[in-house]
Parts: C-alpha cells; structure tokens; sequence
C-alpha cells in the first residue's frame, strides 16, 4: 500500500498523488461504511496496479475540513474581503476569522475593490487593517489589488502550505483567482445591484500546484453561523483576548460582566479594537439565543 494525497475527485473517481504521480482510484475501504467521504486534500492509503486502476483503502485523519469549498487538510484561507460593494463589515470579517481560527485555519486577509474607495476612506480602512496585522495575520491592502505586486505578495504565502479561498459572495474571490492562475478561466460576475447577490456554479475541486503549494480551485464561502463553536471557547478565538485574559482577575473571565477584566480594559485604552470587542459580545449573544444541543449537557 501506498500513501497519498487526493487531489480531485470526479465522477466517483478518487486522484491520489503520490510520489510526483497521480493515480486514478476508487473507493472501496471500510471508511465507506462509517459514512465517511474522502475529501480532496485527504490522505490515503491506496493500492494500484498503474495509474488508472486503483483502490483507496483506507482514510487517514483529518486535521479540519470545510463544507464550501469542500476540502480536508487546509492550512490557510485567503479571507478576500470587499471594500464596497458589498461593503466592509468588521463584523462579517471577524466571523470568519473566528470560524478559520475554530478550525485551526490560518487568515490571510486580502482587500479587494479599494480602487473604488474615496482617499479618505481608503486610509480609513487601511487604519483598521493595520490592527488585524498587528494581530498576527498576514493582511494585504493595495490600492490596486490586482497589480502584479499585489498578487505577488499574497503568493508569495503559499510555499508548502494548502491554501483555499474564503469570502462573502461578489468579494472578488474569482477575480483574484484567475489573476493567480489565469488558465483557471472562472467566471466572475458583476453583482446584481438589485439582489447584491453573486452567481453561484457549482465546480468540481481540485488543488493545484501553484508557486510551491497546493490551492484549491475553488472558492467558497462557508456557513458562519457559529454553530460548531462552544460558548466559552469564542474568547480563544480572538488571539488579543488570549493575550490580555492572564491579566484579568478570574481565571475564567468570559470578558463580559466580570469586573477587573483586561480585555475590556484594554478596550476603554484604545489597545484592542472597540469593533473587535462588540462583535465578541454579539458572537456570545448569537450562541446564548441557541437552542439547547441534546447530548451537551444542557451546557447552554
Ligand atoms: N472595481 C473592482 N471590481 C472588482 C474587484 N474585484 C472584483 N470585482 C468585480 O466584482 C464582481 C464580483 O467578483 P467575483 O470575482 O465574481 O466575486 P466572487 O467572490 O467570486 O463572487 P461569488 O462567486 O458570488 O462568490 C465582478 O464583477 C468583478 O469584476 C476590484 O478589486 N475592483
Ligand atoms: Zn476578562
């Protein structure tokens, strides 16, 4: 048996890659009967007796998985993030950011659109970026977000790491695609100015191998309902909470009514953003107004 990776799969096909070949397989391991689906960017293990009959047995763990784009294994997101149309939205940013942060994902945020913004307003938000960075995530702003330099920088990232496109609908996630791989060919489309609503064609995954990685084909935009996020976890996912949280006078400091918390100390002093902090405690809201879970406890 062999080890590799799946990197498309069609048709009831599995493509497992595997020492710089691909291997054209099915599926017929136990996996099958526990339900589980192999996924693109899964490892396996695989028998063959060339490249295009060939058997997945077995399915390796995962580390994550994400619905939209369908994939395993991911180790960065690519957060393309409009300026206008449809607008910024510290709130909609900061769910993704959490939902990637939940799943082990690392953020990249790419803002798209800028060449639309006033002066004004583009300092404006470059000020509000320039925190996320300061956070620790790699955050691109370019006046031209698809100039050659700017495309350059976010590539630049992908070196052995999987990669895979995340963001609202209209953000330009194709756009930017077909500039890191123009043979790629994906259809964009003007927003409907009525619906504010994007096309949506469904697409087959694939990764492919770009500037020393593998980049999934296809962008998507996940579910952010939070669901699969525990109430007490959400101030985790905020790397500036984390850090502040030693400081705060209980030890299990939800950074909300509790008094002499630092976070919100932090948040009266101007060093984490006010955005950041009322989005946390809407995010809390969101979780609290959930139905009781059967099977946790009643924890909520
Ligand atoms: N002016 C300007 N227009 C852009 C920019 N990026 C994308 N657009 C336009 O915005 C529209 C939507 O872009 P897409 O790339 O289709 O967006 P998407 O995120 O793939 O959208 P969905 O497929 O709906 O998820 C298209 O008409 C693009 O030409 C940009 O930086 N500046
Ligand atoms: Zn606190």
């Amino acid at each position: 048996m062999t080890t590799g990776q799946i990197r498309k799969a069609l048709s009831g096909f599995y493509y497992v890659y595997a020492d710089q070949q691909t291997f054209q397989t099915r599926g017929r391991g136990n996996f099958r009967k526990r339900g589980l689906t192999p996924l693109v960017g899964d490892y396996v293990r695989f028998e063959s007796t060339n490249l295009n009959e060939g058997y997945v047995l077995e399915l390796l763990p995962r580390k994550n998985q994400l619905v939209r784009p369908p994939v395993a294994n991911i180790d960065q997101a690519v957060v393309v993030t409009s300026a206008v149309k449809p607008d910024f939205s510290s709130n909609l940013l900061d769910r993704f950011l959490i939902t990637l942060e939940a799943n082990g994902i690392k953020p990249i945020i790419y803002l798209t659109k800028t060449d639309l913004l006033s002066p004004a307003r583009y300092q404006e938000l470059q000020t509000t970026l320039a925190y996320y960075r300061q956070l620790g995530y790699p955050t691109l702003v370019a006046k031209e977000p698809y100039a050659k330099t700017s495309v350059a920088e976010l590539t630049a990232h992908f070196k052995d790491k999987l990669t895979v496109f995340t963001g609202q609908s209209g953000a330009g996630k194709s756009t930017l695609l077909n500039h890191i791989s123009p043979d790629l060919n994906l259809k964009t489309a003007a927003v409907s100015e009525s619906l504010s609503r994007g096309k949506h064609t469904t697409r087959h995954v694939e990764l492919l191998p770009l500037f020393g990685g593998l980049v999934a084909d296809t962008p998507g935009f996940s579910a952010l309902n939070l669901a699969e996020i525990d109430l007490e976890e959400l101030g985790r996912l905020f790397p500036e909470f984390m850090q502040a949280a030693p400081l705060c006078k209980f030890r299990e400091c939800q950074h909300d009514k509790e008094p002499g918390c630092e976070v919100k100390r932090q948040v009266e002093a101007g060093t984490i953003l006010k955005s950041r902090y009322e989005n946390y405690l809407q995010f809390r809201e969101e979780k609290k107004a959930e139905k009781p879970k059967y099977g946790k406890g009643g924890k909520y």
